[in-house]
């Protein structure tokens, strides 16, 4: 196969990667295309692939053709992607927001199938949502389930609509993670540890915990109650979470993200 990447950022390259490592393209079919001058000099130097700056006729010669700009960028490459791509191409959007409908139509081209994946893909554990124009038949489908499972694990959804709600759930999950366990660290510190060591016992707590929830046969108020003495330490932390409404704010912010996943789509 032969796979074109527009825009060769974070996802980007963690798609090319993992492409990459599983055998599922040559590098001398892996047609990088990335604007920014440095950025495409450390792609030269890594040798990820082949490298230019611009998209040209030659893309027309690739089998797949990954959109993985800001949404905010969409603009600037849709004309000059309408000018070369050929009818039997795919295009993959990992954008968030951008409706495939609208994809379609500033590409003039009817094969198309968005996903939305998330920064663990770095590693081969991400978690993707993605859904397909009615255009695009089961063979090219499959072959693009193939290479997003080459990220992590992936999920097919019929309702494009809830790809907004896997961008605010898993695609900006892992910040939200990130965010919690910044707080427990600035916790561990303010009760005098230094950082690595506060750092230390949030990461191993968060990984261990991780695995309860995925080995434990216990629901999570179970695994919870299974920590919370009556009377105990975790009791007085949940009372103060309660009083500052802090699960109702997760949701909340989750559910900004969606929004926001909708308002992208007008650009
Ligand atoms: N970062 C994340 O956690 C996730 C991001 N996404 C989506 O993936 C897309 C990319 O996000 P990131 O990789 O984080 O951004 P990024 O900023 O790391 O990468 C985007 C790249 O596109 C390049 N670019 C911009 N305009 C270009 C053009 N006209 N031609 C060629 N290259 C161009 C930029 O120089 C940059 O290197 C976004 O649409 C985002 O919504 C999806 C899931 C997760
Ligand atoms: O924040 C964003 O817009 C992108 C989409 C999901 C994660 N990062």
């Amino acid at each position: 196969m032969k796979i074109a990447i527009v825009g060769c950022g974070n996802m980007g390259m963690a798609f090319a990667k993992s492409f990459l490592q599983y055998d599922l393209v040559k590098k001398e079919n892996l047609l990088l295309i990335e604007k920014s001058t440095e950025r495409s000099q450390a792609l030269k130097a890594e040798k990820a692939g082949v490298v230019v700056d611009t998209i040209g006729p030659r893309v027309a010669e690739y089998d797949l053709v990954i959109l993985s700009v800001k949404p905010q960028d969409f603009g600037s490459v849709c004309d000059a992607l309408a000018a070369v791509i050929k009818p039997n191409q795919v295009v993959l959007s990992i954008m968030a927001g951008i409706p495939m409908s609208q994809i379609q139509q500033r590409l003039n081209h009817p094969l198309v199938i968005r996903a939305m994946p998330n920064t663990p893909a770095m590693l081969g554990m991400g978690i993707t949502g993605f859904t397909a124009a009615k255009e695009v038949d089961l063979t090219n489908l499959r072959r693009v389930e193939n290479l997003i499972n080459a990220t992590g694990r992936s999920i097919f959804l019929e309702d494009e609509a809830m790809l907004d709600a896997v961008t605010a759930l898993s695609g900006s999950g892992p910040a939200y993670f990130y965010y919690v366990v910044k707080a427990m660290v600035e916790a561990g510190r303010q009760m005098g540890f230094d950082e690595g060591v506060a750092t230390l016992l949030v990461k191993q707590t968060m990984l261990g915990s991780f695995h309860l929830i995925n080995n434990a046969d216990k629901s999570l108020d179970d695994l919870i109650k299974a920590v919370a003495s009556k009377g105990g330490t975790t009791e007085a932390a949940l009372r103060q979470f309660e009083a500052g409404s802090l699960a109702d704010t997760l949701v909340a912010g989750i559910r900004a993200a969606q929004v926001r996943a909708q308002e992208l789509s007008n650009g």
